[in-house]
């Protein structure tokens, strides 16, 4: 296909290549203060989950970018965090660590010239407090998903995702430490040697994995098992489940390292758009389903949560009319 065609095909090409720009630079932020993450880079929140430097940093820079790179467009973005907690008495020192954090990421990367005052980031913080919902566009964005896996050195992502008209029509894992298959292949490289993965779809054009620190985009597709040869692995060996923070889970699944992502808070929890908007476009575009405890689509039009029912199932189409029936029992069997 020629590069005409393709952008032709792509009708959200121009926002795809903002969001990759605006990930990859969020991720660098990130995998820097991951690898030297210290107790006061650590704040709780009123809920009291953690938050970090990173958390902040990632979201300032998402906004900034998409705002360069997308002049004409007007910006609405429903984001996880905001500026209430940095602009007490005594955030000041970790706002000017964020301040420093977002500038020096900027200068070393040479796409703009341009300093942030404290002012500037707590105002692109702020960016993020759109409630989003059924019209227009909006920006998802978790400017790190899975923080507790990031403070622990584990698994995290940076996830931001694109309504259009309440549908997600894209999305972008930038997922620093996990391994991609198709990019170790086209490395040459050991499993496990090229670690740092950016995966991302757009509605209708398939997904993709390319390395953080850019290489040739590869398809990605969801494990292709069907019932016969999960019930030979039901009587064999069973794998065990694999545990890992974040939307890190549906680009593992999205690339087919795993058949069945299931999901089940506590009853009362409501999920929050941003923490599934990215990782669900990728994985039905990598050939996936992502449905609720009920087998409906997920809505990502109701506003900051996903106002929907308990339990999350992301699989592939052989595996999901078998996975919803065992869940509905369980559900029921406890009720
Ligand atoms: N009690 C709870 N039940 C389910 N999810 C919760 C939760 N408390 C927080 N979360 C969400 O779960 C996300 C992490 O998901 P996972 O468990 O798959 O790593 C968190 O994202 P953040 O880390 O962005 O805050 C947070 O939004
Ligand atoms: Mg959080
Ligand atoms: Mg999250
Ligand atoms: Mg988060």
């Amino acid at each position: 296909m020629s590069q005409l065609t393709e952008i032709a095909a792509n009708p959200y090409a121009d926002e795809l290549a903002a969001a990759k720009k605006a990930v990859s630079l969020a991720a660098r932020l990130c995998q820097r203060v991951q690898q030297g993450i210290l107790q006061s880079d650590i704040q709780s929140k009123a809920d009291r989950t953690p938050v970090t430097v990173a958390d902040y940093g990632s979201q300032v820079l998402i906004s900034l970018v998409l705002k360069k790179e997308l002049l004409s467009h007007s910006f609405s973005m429903v984001a996880e965090e905001d500026s209430e907690d940095l602009r007490k008495d005594d955030a000041q020192q970790i706002l000017e660590h964020i301040t420093s954090l977002v500038n020096e990421t900027i200068a070393n990367d040479d796409s703009y010239n341009m300093s942030l005052s404290k002012e500037d980031v707590l105002a692109a913080l702020d960016g993020g407090k759109s409630e989003g919902g059924p019209s227009g566009r909006h920006w998802i964005l978790d400017p790190i998903d899975g923080t507790k896996g990031f403070i622990r050195g584990d698994q995290y992502a940076v996830a931001l995702g694109l309504l259009d008209e309440g549908k997600v029509v894209l999305g972008v894992l930038g997922c620093p430490n996990l391994p991609s298959k198709s990019t170790n292949k086209h490395n040459g490289s050991s499993s496990g040697d090229q670690v740092g993965s950016l995966y991302f779809a757009t509605i209708g054009c398939g997904a993709k994995v390319q390395a953080l620190e850019g290489s040739e985009p590869q398809k990605i597709t969801i494990c292709s098992r069907d019932l016969t040869s999960s019930i030979a692995e039901k009587l064999g060996v069973q794998a065990p489940p694999v545990r890992m923070d974040s939307q890190a889970k549906y680009a593992a699944l999205a690339q087919g390292d795993g058949a069945i992502y299931l999901r089940f808070s506590g009853k009362g929890y409501k999920e929050r758009v941003w923490d599934h908007a990215a990782g669900s476009i990728i994985v039905t575009e990598a050939g996936g389903m992502v449905k609720d405890a009920s087998g409906n689509d997920l809505d990502f039009s109701k506003g900051r949560y996903l106002d929907r029912d308990r339990g999350i199932i992301a699989t592939n189409r052989y595996l999901m009319p078998m996975v919803l029936k065992a869940v509905q029992e369980a559900i029921d069997e406890e009720q």
